[in-house]
């Protein structure tokens, strides 16, 4: 599989073999255990989330990116070539996350009027990329989203708009389940809340439901519906109704997936706590996979601790076929192509960790009451190479070795990123 002419054979990776085998560890297994996970990668690191409905509307409904570094993508050819780009430097096979505002028409679509066909390029191009596709309705940047209520707003006519939007939604991902052969992921999050202390928190969540269960009750032999909760955003800071305990109790009585995003919680609350819980009660999770610093800011992921024990959580427990492991962080403050690019390498970096673990060993210890060895080995196991291990994957999948790839970045960005106007 590898190209010795574009990575050497490693002489560090048998040396890492040899001293993970001593710790009972077949790094072997593991790498082509990361082979088989997907990364979902978001389309809107690319332009932030600006996509290609061609409306000035701001982004609004409380997103928000900072930053201005020149070449973002202005159409849907340059956000797929800059895709291109950064899977040139991401080993393994992954998966595009698409919103709904990134579809493609030559006349204005009406978000409650687009079809499966507004999103066929992107569709082939998954195709010949050979990679899955995950979908988004987007319930933001709209007028009809302007006032703060979506799915929950007490406006019959502004309800109903995103209601078709959703359920619109759903039918393009079925096809597009369908047309790739590989069940797309639809997530639904809406920005629905208040500034202020409500008078009435039931009824926003009761016509949420209502919204729910009219955009769900089809279905979509190749969709997987997912929801998103949030704690809070910025215009929603006193009430959200799309809670965790709203979609909690609501995945759990539709048997759907729960979308855990990790900058929405309390910023000591972790996401990765709670994957077993939830696990317990529902077929399946979304993670959106993102560093909030001080708040939801959305930063692109770094291996921190949290990422760590995010993708134990998923390898010590092997949920990767029940875990979609999605990003979702948007930073315009650095080349865009190099944002993707750190932040799936990392995501990656942190579930090789979790594979090399011994985790046999680990519980084992814990079962016999032992914490003074569970505690010694998780230390010990931090220092062990796990680098060259990374190294090794990088090389068998043809990406570049360490810090190689910026190369290729600064190559791409000299030449094409400087371009746009
Ligand atoms: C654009 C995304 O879908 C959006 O970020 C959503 O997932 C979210 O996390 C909002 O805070
Ligand atoms: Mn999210």
């Amino acid at each position: 599989m590898s190209n010795p002419t574009l990575n050497p054979p490693s002489t560090m990776y048998p040396e890492a073999r040899d001293a993970y085998a001593a710790w009972g560890v077949n790094t072997e297994a593991a790498l082509e255990r990361l082979a088989t996970i997907p990364i979902s990668i978001h389309c809107w690191q690319g332009d932030d989330v600006g996509g290609f409905e061609n409306t000035d509307g701001d982004l609004g409904s409380g997103l928000a990116v900072t930053g201005n570094h020149p070449g973002k993508a202005r159409t849907p050819d340059e956000l797929r070539q800059d895709l291109e780009q950064a899977l040139d430097l991401i080993p393994g096979s992954h998966r595009l996350n698409l919103h709904a505002i990134y579809l493609e028409s030559d006349t204005p679509v009406e978000r409650d009027a687009i079809e499966p066909r507004h999103f066929q390029g992107w569709i082939d191009w998954c195709k010949d990329q050979h990679i899955g596709l995950d979908f988004n309705p987007s319930c933001f940047s709209h007028p009809l989203a302007d006032n703060g209520l979506t799915l929950s707003s007490p406006d019959e006519g502004i309800r109903r708009f995103w209601i078709d939007h959703c359920k619109a939604s759903r039918v393009i991902a079925d096809e597009m389940g369908k047309q790739i052969g590989s069940k797309a992921v639809t997530n639904i999050w809406v920005p629905d809340g208040y500034k202020d202390v409500p008078a009435d928190r039931m009824a926003p969540r009761e016509r949420l439901k209502a919204s729910l269960d009219e955009i769900l009750a089809t279905p979509t032999p190749n969709n997987i519906d997912a929801v998103e909760s949030k704690l809070f955003g910025i215009g929603s800071e006193a009430f959200v109704t799309g809670s965790h305990e709203f979609y909690m109790g609501y995945a759990i009585e539709k048997q759907i997936a729960l979308c855990l995003d990790a900058g929405h919680f309390h910023p000591t609350e972790m996401i990765s706590e709670k994957i077993s819980a939830c696990l317990l009660y529902v077929p399946e999770l979304l993670l959106h996979v993102s560093r909030g610093v001080r708040w939801d800011s959305d930063h692109v992921v770094t291996l921190n601790d949290e990422l760590l024990a995010i993708t134990r959580e998923i390898v010590a427990n092997k949920v990767e076929d029940r875990v979609h492991v999605g990003l979702d962080f948007f930073d315009a403050s650095i080349n865009r192509v190099a944002a993707w690019t750190i932040g799936v390498r990392n995501t990656l970096r942190g579930l090789l960790t979790g594979l090399l673990e011994p985790t046999e060993e680990l519980r084992a210890t814990e079962l016999a009451g032992d914490y003074t060895t569970r505690l010694a080995l998780q230390e010990e196991a931090k220092t062990m190479p796990i680098g060259a291990v990374w190294d090794e994957f990088c090389r068998r999948h043809d990406t570049p070795v360490g810090r190689d790839w910026l190369k290729d970045v600064r190559r791409y960005e000299k030449d094409v990123l400087s371009t746009r106007g």
